[in-house]
């Protein structure tokens, strides 16, 4: 089964409005020239409604960093669904391991910001991943089961086809040490095994599973080849015009 790939550039607390808007311009150009593939950035928010006018009349998709399950309310600090399509972006991510480790979001809020994504129709990019110490004590499928199934939790066969998962070793996050295709492949071929075990095959074989940590143009066309990696989501190397461009430019 194709899927169509999907190279995803998550910006983190990265940049003014005039230099992501300037980063967008560009990858919207970079974007153009691969019409083979889904080309998608997160910016901050605060960055959000500059870039999407921006990239407007592009083929470059927007997405927010995070998401709130209320689309309004008393919720300090938080950014509501529908605020989001109000700006006209259709994508979020979900469950990043820096919002579940440095701000201690449970499985259980990623959960609700999964349904209220989809509730408010935006595509969830539901991140997981282990930690070094969850690895090295062989603990890594058992981890990836439980976030996949309690982050999907009542998330019904038809959602499944809006949402993309994004698996993320922490260990490799930010550190230089990417994960190698193989150690990547295998946790991919477990995670659609999974996917078809809680619906059907035909479900896991439509979602896109995407690859992160240390991803880099000399390390996108081994990670690209693997049969179960469908697409990329990049931090650092997503800053910079030309590394990203390389990347979304995957052989
Ligand atoms: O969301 C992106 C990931 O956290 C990967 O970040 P990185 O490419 O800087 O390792």
């Amino acid at each position: 089964m194709s899927r169509r790939p999907l190279i995803a550039g998550n910006w983190k607390m990265h940049l003014t409005v005039a230099e992501a808007v300037q980063l967008a311009k560009a990858l919207a150009e970079t974007a153009r020239n691969c019409p083979d593939r889904d080309v998608l950035i997160a910016p901050p928010f605060t960055a959000l409604a500059a870039v999407c006018t921006a990239v407007a009349k592009s083929t470059l998709l927007v997405a927010a960093q995070n998401v709130a399950w209320e689309v309004q309310g008393a919720f300090t600090g938080e950014i509501s669904p529908t605020m989001l399509t109000d700006l006209g972006i259709a994508w979020a991510i979900v469950g990043h391991s820096e919002r579940r480790q440095i701000f201690g979001e449970s499985s259980a809020m990623i959960n609700r910001r999964i349904h209220g994504a989809l509730g408010n129709a935006l595509h969830p990019i539901l991140c997981i991943g282990e930690t070094l110490a969850e690895r090295e004590s062989e603990q890594t499928f058992t981890v990836l089961q439980q976030q996949i199934q309690e982050g999907l939790d009542q998330v019904t066969a038809e959602q499944m086809r809006t949402i993309v998962l994004a698996y993320e070793p922490v260990w490799a996050i930010g550190t230089g040490k990417t994960a190698t295709k193989e150690q990547a492949q295998e946790v991919h071929a477990f995670i659609r095994g999974l996917l078809t075990a809680m619906y059907e095959k035909a479900v896991a074989d439509s979602t896109r599973i995407l690859y992160g940590g240390s991803v880099k143009p000399d390390n996108i066309d081994d990670l690209m080849q693997q049969a179960d990696i469908d697409g990329v989501l990049v931090g650092g190397a997503a800053l910079q015009v030309e590394s990203f461009s390389r990347i979304i430019c995957f052989q």
